[in-house]
């Protein structure tokens, strides 16, 4: 089967530092694949290369076997490829609903600007709260997001994403800045996302990693240094010393 995303020799430098050497990998659909490699490894580099914020200086992307290399950022949503940011980019003054229904109105307004209103209306409010409830936000729809707590304000952005329909998902570290346990409520959320979407995560830590992920690949100086199951990256020796520690302590976490 074609995968869905893949990636051929993809390489990216910023003045004389390589950041993306030959990256080639693939997600299949309804991908669990987590990304990691330790600080400046190229991990943000290599969304923004897929999600189309940056050029690649050689090599190829493919969405369901078409090369979308070429595409600006906004068609590569429209294609299906979504991420979320490190950064938020909510409308803190915005009620949950009010931010996802942006989500909803830019993503329908072309298609749908001949609808007479009321059913417009309709199909935009059912689209916003079935979003919501993909990630158990129903009951903070009508709470001003700059309100909430972190975590939540990180699930609601993954609404905002998901609100874009995509196919490929990547999340650039969800849990980052949260709290310690409420770590755990982000990731119940992302394990139930649909099954059949595809998702590439970008988390430091190990124990998401491995609760989250069937797939792993390791990113060292720019380049996949080893990729497999949570089982096999765990053993690797060479990701033991660079990256869990000597002890190998997130072998046990492995499932
Ligand atoms: N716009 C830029 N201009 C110059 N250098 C950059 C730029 N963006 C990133 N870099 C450099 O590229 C390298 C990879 O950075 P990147 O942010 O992709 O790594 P990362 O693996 O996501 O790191 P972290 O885990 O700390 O977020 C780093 O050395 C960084 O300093």
């Amino acid at each position: 089967m074609t995968p869905r995303l893949q990636t051929h020799n993809l390489c990216h430098s910023f003045g004389g530092l390589a950041v993306t050497q030959n990256v080639t990998l693939s997600l299949p659909q309804g991908a669990r694949t987590a990304l990691i490699g330790p600080n400046g490894a190229g991990k943000t580099t290599l969304v923004n290369l897929l999600s189309g914020a940056i050029r690649p200086k050689s090599g190829d992307i493919q969405l369901d076997g078409r090369s979308i290399v070429q595409l600006p950022q906004y068609a590569r949503v429209r294609s299906g490829i979504v991420r979320t940011f490190q950064i938020s980019r909510l409308f803190k003054d915005l009620t949950v609903a009010e931010n996802v229904k942006v989500a909803v109105l830019q993503r329908l307004r072309a298609s749908m600007q001949w609808w007479p209103s009321p059913a417009r209306s309709a199909r935009v409010h059912d689209e916003v709260h079935e979003t919501l409830g993909m990630l158990g936000l129903q009951p903070y729809a009508n709470r001003v997001v700059g309100r909430l707590a972190l975590g939540e304000q990180r699930l609601a952005e993954i609404a905002l994403a998901l609100a874009m329909k995509p196919e490929v998902l990547l999340l650039d570290e969800p849990g980052a800045g949260v709290p310690q346990g409420e770590g755990g409520r982000i990731m119940s959320a992302i394990e139930s996302l649909p099954k059949d979407l595809s998702v590439l995560l970008i988390e430091h830590d190990m124990d998401l990693v491995f609760r989250f992920a069937s797939h792993i690949i390791v990113l060292v100086a720019g380049a996949v240094m080893v990729e497999g199951t949570p089982q096999e990256v765990a053993a690797n020796e060479q990701v033991k010393q660079i990256y869990f520690g000597r002890d190998g302590h997130h072998a046990q976490h492995s499932h």
